[in-house]
C-alpha cells in the first residue's frame, strides 16, 4: 500500500514563505485538526496540487492559492510542495513544486515553475531526479502511487468544495464513475 510519510509547504495560502511548515503523517491515520483558518483544507490541497498536478477550485487560476504577497509585504512570493511518499512497494518517492506570485503594476502575476520528481532506480539504488520537460509527471506519480488520477482527484483528495458530486445530475455522475472505473479502457478494447 501506497504511504505518505510528509509533506512540507512554503507560501501557500496561509503558510508563510519564510517558514519550513513541516507535516509528519503518521500510521495508520493521522487526524488534522485546528481551528477555523488553521489551514487544514490548504494541506489536502497541497495533497492533491503535489499528487495530480491539479490546483483547487476558484483560485484565479492559481494566484489565490499562493501567498498574497500583499500579506507578506513583498512583490514577489516564491512557493514550494514537497512530498515524500512510500510507493505499495515501499520504495520512497519525492515530489518538489515549485511557483511565484508576481504583484506586476495592474495584476498579479501567478507562474508554475519546477515539477521535479525524485525516484530511486531499484537495481543501482541511486537517487534518480526527473525533471518536468523530462516527463509528465502528473501522470507518473498516480502510477508509482498504485491509484488512477480520478481516484486521487475525486475520491481520496476530493476538494470540500467539491465533495457533493456524488449527488449531481446523472450526466456528471456517469461521467465521473466512467473517470473512477476507467471505462474508457473497456470500451476502446478491440479483439484481434
Ligand atoms: N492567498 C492567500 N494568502 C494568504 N492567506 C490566505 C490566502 N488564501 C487563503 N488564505 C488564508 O488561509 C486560511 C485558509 O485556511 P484553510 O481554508 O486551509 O483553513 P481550514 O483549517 O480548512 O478552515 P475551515 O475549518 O474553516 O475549513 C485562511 O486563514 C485564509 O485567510
Amino acid at each position: 500500500m501506497c504511504t505518505l510519510d510528509k509533506m512540507l509547504i512554503k507560501g501557500i495560502r496561509s503558510f508563510s514563505p519564510d517558514n519550513q511548515n513541516v507535516i509528519e503523517f503518521y500510521k495508520p491515520l493521522t487526524l488534522i485538526v485546528g481551528q477555523n483558518g488553521a489551514g487544514k483544507t490548504t494541506i489536502i490541497e497541497c495533497l492533491k496540487q503535489a499528487c495530480t498536478g491539479a490546483l483547487p477550485p476558484n483560485t484565479r487560476s492559481g494566484q489565490s492559492f499562493i501567498h498574497d504577497p500583499k500579506v507578506a509585504g513583498e512583490t514577489e512570493v516564491k512557493a514550494l510542495i514537497k512530498l515524500r511518499f512510500r510507493t505499495f512497494r515501499e520504495e520512497p518517492i519525492v515530489v518538489i513544486r515549485t511557483f511565484q506570485l508576481t504583484q506586476k503594476k495592474l495584476a498579479l502575476q501567478y507562474k508554475a515553475l519546477d515539477n521535479t520528481l525524485q525516484t530511486y532506480n531499484r537495481e543501482t539504488g541511486v537517487k534518480e531526479a526527473l525533471a518536468y520537460r523530462c516527463a509528465d509527471i502528473d501522470r507518473h506519480i498516480p502510477v508509482l502511487m498504485g491509484v488512477s488520477q480520478a481516484v486521487l482527484e475525486n475520491v481520496i483528495f476530493v476538494h470540500q468544495e467539491e465533495s457533493n458530486w456524488p449527488l449531481a445530475d446523472t450526466q456528471t455522475l456517469k461521467k465521473k464513475f466512467d473517470e473512477i472505473f476507467s471505462v474508457e479502457k473497456y470500451t476502446k478494447v478491440s479483439i484481434p
